[in-house]
């Protein structure tokens, strides 16, 4: 039960991988087996012994004129009745037998596999292991159980009441078989389209209410892009999906329902429609009062039972098992767009294609950095290349390595292995003439506003400061302040405010290459917009990683950081090669980038 389980789109792939470990799993239990079979003949006999002896009481008993045997027989069926709470009970205790070291088993796999994937796995902590050590597994207990109780008491009782009408008389059967036989076939013929049916809902479902949360969440910026309209057609498609699939389910439900009438309502009938032609085979009329006995008491609530049983808990054990013992639960999307933790990100490995241009602004060939000579590579073998004038912002989960990315180019860090360059030259350490780093954490001091303005542009007249101040969108604020020369109090900025000005700094900056690390994150969408538009403007390179999806729209490319590998492009290109991209694009503001 435990080795390695994946539910296709019809539940037979795992069937089929289930069934070789849930026979070693019963073959090492049976001796609970065999008790549990013991006990299930005695709710066979009980199911014989009903039908029985009410045929016997109205045939030898009340309809010969002897009414102590009729009442002899009634308490025979009673007795019958009353032993089935011993024989429940033996049942119940034979069943923890196989019930709890199969939890003991998933349970054991699902922190196996949890403890694996902390160590080795791509994405970190698994935060799902709680639900499958604890939800999930009782959910596979329960179903387990379940479908043990139903499938034996259907066999057991089918076959007291089966040989009941036999003993009764011959013809029962004949009369009775055919319904009840159908409808079971029907019934088994939905299992598979029906499970088919059930898994293809749920997957629209599912896409459907990730977009809405997903479309909710990034409100702001399709907003910004005037991407609506293209969620919104998206969305519609995903709504019709669900329809069609829940109106598939819907089909399969009736066809499922039918086979039930079929098999637990035409015996009955067809027993009533053959009354004459059963008497005229010698059928007497206590036996039949016994055959409804056997339809009513035995063997339809029986059916009706593996039905739902089958139905509902068969096809819950299927997709528990899948997701507790499966090889892979996490969907290969899904695991993509998780947010790599903090310190594990292992960036990439494929080249990214190198701009036009002939000395690139910026070029990173196989550039490896680790935080310390243990630890996993922040960045491995990256190669980058940047053109003068480009306007790159780099993506990724928290933590991938983007500042780490940023501290390289601005030689704030050095790398392990591999070279980078900045204007053909090898970057050895700070050279703020050639590059400009502005941080998330603007850093304003006790002086004049345009003291702080100027601080990397000493030769900055008041004509270049007031243009600085337009171009940033900074007049109010100035104006608030006092003016160029009225004295800053930094505390009495906001957050905002002082990335402004440090945004103003970077503008009148003569270095040729800006690196904004999430330097707009307190602005809003229009003055980051705005912001961005006027350092992308003058003469330079831009490198900013990115804090919403319109800021990665506005670049001339878009690198993305997975931690498996880097891809590069234009927006649309790596929209359509990245699913990380794809995904983050769909998070934006609420995921990890905020
Ligand atoms: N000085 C440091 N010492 C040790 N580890 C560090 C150091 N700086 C960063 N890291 C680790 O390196 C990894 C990459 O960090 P980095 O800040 O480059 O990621 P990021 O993509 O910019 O994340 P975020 O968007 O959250 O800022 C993270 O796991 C981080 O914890």
């Amino acid at each position: 039960m435990t080795s390695g389980v994946s539910v296709e789109s019809d539940g037979s792939g795992a069937l089929r991988r289930i069934g070789p470990p849930a026979r070693r799993f019963l073959a090492r239990r049976k001796g609970v087996l065999v008790r549990l079979a013991v006990w299930s003949l005695a709710e066979a006999g009980q199911a014989f012994l009903v039908g029985y002896a009410i045929a016997h009481s109205v045939d030898r008993g009340f309809l010969a004129g002897d009414t102590r045997a009729g009442l002899l027989w009634l308490a025979a069926a009673l007795a019958g009745v009353v032993c089935a709470a011993p024989v429940v009970r033996g049942v119940f205790a034979e069943l923890a037998g196989l019930t709890e070291p199969l939890r003991d088993a998933l349970v054991r796999r699902a922190v196996d596999r949890s403890l694996e994937r902390a160590l080795h796995g791509p994405g970190g902590t698994d935060r799902a292991a709680v639900s499958r050590l604890t939800n999930q597994v009782e959910i596979a207990r329960d179903s387990f159980a379940g479908l043990v109780l139903t499938l034996r008491s259907f066999v057991f009782t089918a076959a007291g009441a089966l040989l009941g009408l036999l003993s009764l008389h011959p013809a029962l059967l004949v009369v009775v078989l055919p319904p009840l036989l159908g409808g079971l076939a029907l019934f088994l013929a939905t299992l598979r389209p029906m499970a088919a049916a059930q898994r293809r809902a749920l997957a629209a479902d599912e896409a459907l209410g990730d977009h809405a949360a997903r479309a909710r969440a990034a409100l702001r910026d399709l907003t910004a892009c005037g991407t609506g309209p293209d969620r919104v057609r998206q969305g519609t498609r995903l709504v019709a999906d669900a329809a069609s699939a829940a109106r598939a389910l819907a089909g399969w439900a009736a066809v499922r329902t039918a086979a039930l009438g079929v098999a637990g309502h035409l015996p009955v009938l067809a027993l009533l429609v053959a009354v004459p032609w059963l008497r005229g085979r010698g059928v007497t009329t206590g036996a039949l009062l016994g055959a409804f006995t056997y339809l009513a008491q035995s063997l339809l609530p029986a059916l009706h039972t593996l039905m739902t049983a089958l139905g509902a808990a068969g096809a819950r054990l299927l997709v528990v098992l899948d997701r507790v013992t499966g090889p892979d639960p996490w969907p290969t999307d899904t695991r993509r767009a998780t947010p790599v933790a903090s310190g594990r990100a292992a960036p990439p490995a494929e080249a990214v294609p190198r701009g036009p241009g002939p000395v690139p602004a910026v070029e990173l060939r196989s550039v490896t950095l680790s935080y310390g000579t243990r630890a996993e590579p922040v960045l491995d073998g990256l190669d980058l290349c940047v053109a003068p004038g480009e306007h790159l912002a780099v993506v990724g989960p928290s933590g991938i390595g983007k500042s780490t990315l940023l501290r390289l180019i601005a030689g704030t860090l050095a790398p392990d292995d591999g070279e980078v360059r900045v204007a053909g030259r090898a970057v050895t350490g700070r050279a703020v003439a050639e590059r400009t780093l502005v941080p998330q954490e603007a850093y304003v001091f006790s002086g004049t506003v345009g003291e702080n303005l100027a601080y990397l542009c000493p030769d900055a007249d008041r004509a270049d400061l007031d243009a600085a101040v337009r171009a940033l969108g900074l007049t109010a604020l100035v104006d608030r302040i006092g003016g160029l020369d009225a004295t800053v109090r930094p505390a009495g900025l906001s957050p905002g405010e002082r990335q402004s000005i440090a945004l103003a700094r970077a503008y009148l900056s003569p270095a040729p290459l800006l690196l904004l690390d999430e330097a707009t994150c307190h602005l809003d969408p229009a003055a980051e917009a705005d912001a961005e538009r006027a350092l992308a403007r003058r003469p330079g390179t831009l490198v900013v990683v990115a804090h919403r999806l319109s800021s990665a729209v506005r670049a001339d490319r878009v690198l993305v950081l997975d931690g498996v590998r880097a891809v590069c492009g234009t927006h649309e290109e790596v929209l359509a090669r990245s699913p990380l991209y794809r995904d983050l694009t769909g998070h934006w503001n609420a995921g990890p980038l905020r």
